[in-house]
């Protein structure tokens, strides 16, 4: 590994649909981080805050959120959560939130001094499977905006119908070919075939039938005729 390689960050897609999250704090960065959330498939996700943006209170009038309209308590409120984001505009409960969170074992992200949280929300960019997360690990929020932007204009729609038709393969690969190394040289022609568009991959079936050909020789003829 490089040396100095490490930022001191581990990257994760977390699964969110089931867990119970608490979101602290009704501004609009609250409301940011509850659209992520929401984005992310969250159902189960508690706001407890006195006041909240419109956005928020609409969210809460349709159901997709619990709004309790009170104070946070740190002692109670934190107890049988997954996941908390501290965003209230109070430094001391935000860090009181992040001290209690670290108790219990809960996840963590506090939006005025993230390196009390366990972890910090990056920029996301969503094309259907694909997901792309880019953080400047806390040194410049708006950097990592601009990344990500520079990166949604180079992977559009076509990236995310890709992968569904991996996705179909993949799954057909796994049903049909048992012969590992096989699998593996298939799977990555696939993907390569949809990176470049060499080849329309029609129906899934015949595309894996292709696919096998081309691995077990057919390739090798291609190169040569290339
Ligand atoms: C990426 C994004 C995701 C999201 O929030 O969804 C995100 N911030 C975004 C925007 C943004 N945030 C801020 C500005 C104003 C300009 C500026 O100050 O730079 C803008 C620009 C804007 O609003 O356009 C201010 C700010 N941000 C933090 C602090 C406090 C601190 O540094 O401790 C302060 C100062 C507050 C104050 O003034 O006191 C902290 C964090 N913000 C992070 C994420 C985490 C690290 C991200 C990374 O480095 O990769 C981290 C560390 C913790 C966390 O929140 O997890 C989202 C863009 C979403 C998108 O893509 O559209
Ligand atoms: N991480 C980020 O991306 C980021 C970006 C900008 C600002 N910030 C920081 O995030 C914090 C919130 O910013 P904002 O613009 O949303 O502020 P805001 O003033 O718009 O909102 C603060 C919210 O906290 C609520 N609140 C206050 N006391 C509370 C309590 N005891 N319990 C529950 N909720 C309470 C208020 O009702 C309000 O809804 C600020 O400290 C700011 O410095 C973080």
């Amino acid at each position: 590994m490089e040396k100095n390689a490490s930022n001191g960050y581990y990257p994760v897609a977390l699964k969110m649909a089931g867990k119970r999250c608490l979101v602290a704090g009704g501004g609009k960065v609250a409301e940011r981080k509850l659209m992520g959330l929401l984005e992310a498939g969250a159902d189960r996700v508690v706001l407890i805050s006195p006041a909240v943006t419109e956005a928020i209170q609409k969210l809460s009038d349709i159901g997709a959120i619990e709004w309790l309209p009170r104070a946070c308590s740190v002692k109670s409120d934190l107890s049988g959560a997954w996941l908390v984001i501290a965003a209230t505009n109070d430094r001391e409960l935000n860090a009181a939130i992040a001290e209690e969170a670290e108790r219990l074992g809960i996840l963590s992200n506090i939006a005025d001094d993230y390196e009390r949280g366990s972890f910090i929300t990056p920029s996301v960019i969503r094309k259907g499977r694909l997901l792309i997360s880019v953080t400047a690990t806390g040194a410049s929020p708006v950097f990592a905006k601009a990344v990500s932007r520079e990166l949604e204009s180079r992977y559009g729609q076509r990236y995310a119908d890709a992968l569904e038709r991996l996705n179909e393969l993949r799954r057909l690969a796994q049903e049909k070919i048992e012969d590992r190394m096989l699998k593996e040289k298939v799977l990555r022609l696939a993907a390569d075939e949809c990176l470049t568009m060499k080849h329309s991959m029609g129906h899934a079936e015949d595309w894996l039938h292709r696919l096998i050909d081309r691995t077990k020789g057919g390739l090798q003829d291609e190169q040569q005729q290339q």
